[in-house]
């Protein structure tokens, strides 16, 4: 398959520009029912089983996938048709107001953890706004945008309003420096994250990055411990591990360590491994082979460097012929880690949990700031006061109480620090997915000073 060139991208964008002229000039109510119908005509089964030939996933959570992009794109119709700006007075009767207008051309360039969502999540803010949209799918996962490209065509969107390119660093860097191109937004690691800042500087583009995390999750010693170790599988092992948001930094009061370890270990390792078509996987497959040689490196490195393996870290076999040659793993909990190593500052992305045990709150929370990413935390305790506290001090964008990794699009998602810039989801997304312009009118004489 060849990736997509500089005539296949000025294509695109011209086919993006030209649907912007209409879509944008139609009214919020047009374009939600458009986007309303888009999301009813989503057909949940043949995308989550699709999600799951493209990704690796088990079909459980293909679903709630689909069911997020679905939920998001309803949400930003309902959005689209109160986008207004403000009306401010000014002495002499004199006033000015502020419109809130597209920004043109987007681009989308996503990860291969969460396709088809990533795309949703994408453009639904984007169109709501009156954009159009060219998306660049990772080259691993190529399948399911194209599915949602469909989907608005199908219900109604005008000619180019979504439209997908398939490649990899090349296509995504003709994007970024396209003329015609007004905003970047992007999911994945933090290098390429770097990379699209820089390439988006030289248009002065705005750019929203949802980049990787290494995040802590903290469990105090009065939490409710059975909603704690559920609450750090969710943390974990969701798509394979394969989740910028994990808490993989389970710090855990030391009174409670064993009784914890002991629970969360005996519940990994009933986790059911195997063909993510049936309903009873749990969990599938990575996403590739170099992906999955990765992980279990990881793993080998935190033995050396002296942590010990409570369970998993290792590559499986199912027994089912047909799977022999999928990249499985058995989920990993890591015990005592310390900080400084590799398992606990790096991004794994992988099935891989490392534990550490704290003392006092002042030094977990120390230790859980130490990082220069900052996309979610969590904490798990039953004292209101500490919770609230504590996530005050937590230097995260993305922050849980008693709970980990639920996302409901109503509510804005994004990092502090190098996880990223700008949110996703919620009203605020709004923001990064229009420009204001203000109209000054002047109701008396001009008072010139010539
Ligand atoms: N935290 C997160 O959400 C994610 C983290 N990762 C981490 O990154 C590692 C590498 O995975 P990749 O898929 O290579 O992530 P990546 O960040 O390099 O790729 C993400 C997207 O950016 C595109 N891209 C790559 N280089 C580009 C460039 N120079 N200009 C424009 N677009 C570009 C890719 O084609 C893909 O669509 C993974 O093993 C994982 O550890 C990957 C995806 C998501």
């Amino acid at each position: 398959e060849t990736p997509c060139g500089a005539a296949e991208i000025d294509e695109a964008v011209k086919h993006a520009k030209s649907a912007f002229g209409h879509w944008s000039k139609l009214s919020g109510m047009d374009r939600a029912r458009i986007m309303i119908e888009a999301a009813h005509i989503i057909e949940r089964e043949e995308i989550a089983e699709m999600e799951v030939v493209n990704n690796g996933k088990s079909i459980t959570e293909a679903r709630l996938d689909v069911d997020s992009a679905r939920l998001c794109i309803e949400y930003y119709a309902g959005l689209a048709s109160t986008l207004a700006g403000q009306h401010v007075q000014l002495a002499g009767g004199s006033f000015a107001y502020t419109r809130r207008e597209p920004l043109g051309v987007c681009v989308g360039i996503g990860a291969w953890n969460y396709p088809f969502q990533i795309a949703a999540w994408k453009s639904a803010p984007a169109l709501a706004c009156g954009n159009s949209m060219v998306f660049k799918p990772s080259p691993v996962t190529p399948v399911t945008a194209v599915l949602l490209g469909e989907i608005f065509a199908q219900a109604g969107a005008p000619e180019g309003l979504f439209n997908v390119v398939q490649g990899g660093q090349e296509t995504g860097s003709l994007l970024c420096h396209h003329p015609d191109v007004a905003k970047v937004s992007f999911t994945g690691s933090v290098p390429t994250g770097k990379k699209i800042m820089e390439m988006a500087s030289h248009g002065v583009k705005p750019v929203t990055l949802e980049l990787g995390g290494k995040s802590p999750l903290l469990i105090f010693k009065d939490s409710d411990l059975e909603n704690a170790v559920r609450g750090a599988l969710m943390a974990n092992f969701l798509s394979q591990g394969q989740v910028c948001s994990n808490g993989t930094r389970v710090f855990v009061q030391k009174d409670v360590l064993p009784e914890f370890v002991e629970e969360v270990v005996e519940r990994t390792q009933a986790i059911e491994i195997g063909d993510p078509l049936l309903e009873t996987t749990r969990m599938g497959a990575l996403v590739s082979r170099p992906h999955l040689d990765k992980v279990l490196s990881y793993v080998d490195q935190a033995k050396k460097e002296g942590a010990t393996v409570l369970c998993g870290g290792e590559a499986f076999v199912p027994s089912d012929p047909k799977l022999r040659g999928g990249y499985y793993m058995t989920p990993c909990v890591l015990g005592n880690c310390t900080d400084e190593m590799t398992c606990v500052k790096e991004e794994i992305f992988g099935p891989v949990m490392s534990v550490l045990s704290f003392e006092t709150e002042e030094e977990v929370l120390h230790r859980a700031n130490d990082t220069s990413l900052g996309l979610a935390a969590g904490v798990f305790t039953r004292d209101v006061r500490r919770a609230h506290r504590v996530v005050e001090q937590l230097k995260a964008g993305s922050c849980f109480i008693n709970n980990y990794n639920i996302t409901p699009v109503e509510v804005p998602f994004g990092g502090f620090k190098m996880s990223g810039i700008g949110r996703e989801n919620g009203q605020v997304t709004i923001e990064y997915y229009s420009q204001l312009k203000t109209v000054f009118v002047e109701m008396g004489d001009v008072d010139s000073l010539f």
